[in-house]
């Protein structure tokens, strides 16, 4: 992709197609285990991709999940498009650090880190550690700009965003993470996911859009309004950046990079509802096969995510109503991703049952 940074060109570069030979040993492994062949669906594919992922057959057993939760504020509220203040946004981030929020309580169930990253918070905001989650600051700038007007941001500002994703990325496998979930934070930023969808899939405004937190019809119909002309906008020609430059948000910038450095640094990434849907549609026209490392997480109520996940050729692991974002429907099903890796690993073979050795 041409006019990208040093750092997103050398991420671009690093992303290698899954390893062929170790996803047909792990379809072989599995046709092989004591069941009848497929019966273990969904399970039987995902340990194959996860094979892919970690160049190993059987792969290693995903032992240290580890929620980014990217949190931006929106200029787009001032038309708005949500009836929950953007201060909302900033208050969240500091009940996901005190450890209230229900990201916080799915994550401890799913023994699952959480960093919270300001990538464009308005409010002020102080890196820390707390009970809950450790919170770092990638801030470009308090909130994007008002979407309905012109460009949320610059093509400098949504390079940079990205970068700050794959630092964050970066940041938590060096840690020690090996299966990274995606998770968002920003109110108004159901309205950027549902136009980077409609743009990104060249599907009509009216239906990607949907309510977020809970809008009434006459507001629904001014935020699809919004969407439809914002995406008008986008030029001919316009490359997956500019794409989230002119219509994206900070958070939505910071999942894409999450997402591509995820994938070069050959980790398994989660993604949870529609924002992390629409920046997979960014990362999907930066690099497509670090959409390869991606395993849906849940499919969420918001009618984008529906139209976001065909196109990203991506099947959800869970269906259950879930429209509140953070990470939750991502974190929900880690037990999964690392049961399909368990199965390769410690189900004894039907040839060995056989023989009586089991
Ligand atoms: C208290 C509260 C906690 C949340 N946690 C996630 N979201 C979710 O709702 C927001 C998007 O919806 P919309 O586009 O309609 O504003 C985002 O912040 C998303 O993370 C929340 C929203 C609220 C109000
Ligand atoms: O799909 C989501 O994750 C979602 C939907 C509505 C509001 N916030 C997040």
């Amino acid at each position: 992709m041409a006019g990208v940074s040093e750092v997103l060109s050398s991420t671009i570069a690093r992303i290698q197609p899954l390893d062929a030979e170790a996803v047909a040993a792990a379809e072989t492994a599995q046709a092989g285990l004591v069941k009848p062949a497929g019966s273990l669906g969904v399970l039987e594919a995902l340990s194959a991709q996860l094979a892919g992922i970690a160049r190993a057959c059987p792969p290693p057993v995903p032992a240290k999940p580890a929620v980014g939760v990217f949190a931006g504020d929106h200029g787009v509220l001032a038309q708005g498009v949500t009836p929950w203040p953007s201060d909302i946004t900033f208050v969240m981030c500091n009940v996901f650090q005190a450890g209230g929020a229900a990201i916080n309580v799915l994550s401890r169930a799913a023994g699952a880190s959480v960093t919270v990253v300001d990538m464009g918070v308005a409010g002020p905001y102080a890196e820390g550690t707390g009970p809950g989650a450790e919170l770092v600051s990638k801030k470009v700038r308090p909130a994007t700009s008002d979407l309905a007007k012109g460009a949320a941001m610059s093509r400098d500002e949504a390079i940079q965003a990205l970068e700050a994703g794959i630092a964050v990325a970066d940041q938590l496998v060096d840690g020690g993470a090996d299966l990274l979930v995606t998770g968002d934070m920003g109110i108004g930023n159901t309205t950027p996911s549902a136009a980077l969808i409609a743009a990104l899939t060249g599907t009509a405004a009216d239906v990607v859009t949907g309510r977020g937190t809970g809008i009434d019809d006459e507001t629904l119909a001014l935020k699809t309004g919004i969407v439809a002309s914002a995406v008008e906008r986008i030029a001919e020609g316009a490359d997956a950046i500019d794409v989230l430059a002119e219509v994206g948000g900070f958070e939505h910038a910071g999942i894409a990079g999450f997402v591509l450095g995820g994938a070069a640094r050959g980790v398994p990434v989660v993604l949870d509802g529609v924002i992390a849907g629409s920046a997979a549609l960014v990362a999907q026209g930066i690099a497509p096969t670090a959409i390869d490392y991606c395993v849906a997480g849940h499919r969420s109520a918001e009618p984008g995510h529906r139209i976001a996940l065909e196109k990203l050729a991506l099947r959800p692991l869970l269906e259950l109503d879930l429209r509140l974002g953070e990470g939750t429907g991502a974190v929900l099903a880690t037990p999964i991703v690392q049961a399909s890796a368990r199965i390769l690993n410690e189900m004894a073979t039907l040839e060995s049952v056989m023989a009586g050795g089991q």
